[in-house]
């Protein structure tokens, strides 16, 4: 089984191409941080993390918040490990203490847009105050999103992406950068 992994997933390595290096990311992320303070600083906000792509973003943009928030989770899944996305099933709902709060979600990537316009449904109809979102990647797409983040970090093109959170067929969310299958 872990030789089978090894291979493959070394397949998927020597196949890609570096499209945001880990110095790049740090820079996108601190300039964001400094963004959402500008707007959110004040407001007590609880920072949801989407998980499981926004894990390394939620981990390096938390600590250059520097003001009071609460922090939880939420996992909602599209792809599954696949390379695109199907009916959104929910792993972990959005926690029920949002009520009457300013939320902040985290995601990885906003790609078709499906997954967060459900997420902000979820969380309005929960009783939230305030929606905004802050997502790393924003892909371009060529088609109208049902959603647009209140922070973006990048735009990318419409390819696969992953490391830094974001898997393939669920291997190489460790990465420290983010690549691309070469086409
Ligand atoms: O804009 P969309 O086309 O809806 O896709 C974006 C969503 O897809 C990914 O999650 P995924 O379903 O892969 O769950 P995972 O992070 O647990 O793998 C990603 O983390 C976003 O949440
Ligand atoms: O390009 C992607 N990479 C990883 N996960 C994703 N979820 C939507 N699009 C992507």
């Amino acid at each position: 089984m872990a030789v089978f992994v090894d291979k493959e997933a070394n397949q998927f390595l020597i196949h890609a191409e570096l499209i945001a290096s880990a110095h790049m990311l740090s820079e996108t992320v601190e300039r964001m941080a400094k963004n959402i303070t500008t707007v959110l600083a004040g407001q007590y906000p609880l920072v949801l993390c989407v998980m499981s792509g926004a894990v390394v973003f939620s981990g390096q943009l938390l600590p250059l918040l520097h003001f009071p928030l609460d922090f939880d989770y939420l996992h909602p899944t599209r792809y599954n490990h696949m390379l695109q996305g199907g009916v959104i099933e929910w792993k972990v709902l959005p926690p029920a203490h949002l009520k009457g709060r300013v939320v902040l979600v985290l995601d990885d990537v906003l790609d078709e847009g499906f997954t967060l316009a459900a997420i902000r449904q979820r969380i309005m109809e929960e009783g939230a105050k305030a929606f905004y979102s802050a997502v790393l990647v924003d892909k371009v797409i060529g088609k109208t999103k049902p959603i647009s983040a209140d922070f973006i970090g990048m735009s990318l093109p419409d390819r696969y992406i992953f490391g830094y959170g974001m898997d393939i067929k669920g291997l190489w969310r460790n990465l420290p950068a983010i690549f691309a299958l070469k086409e």
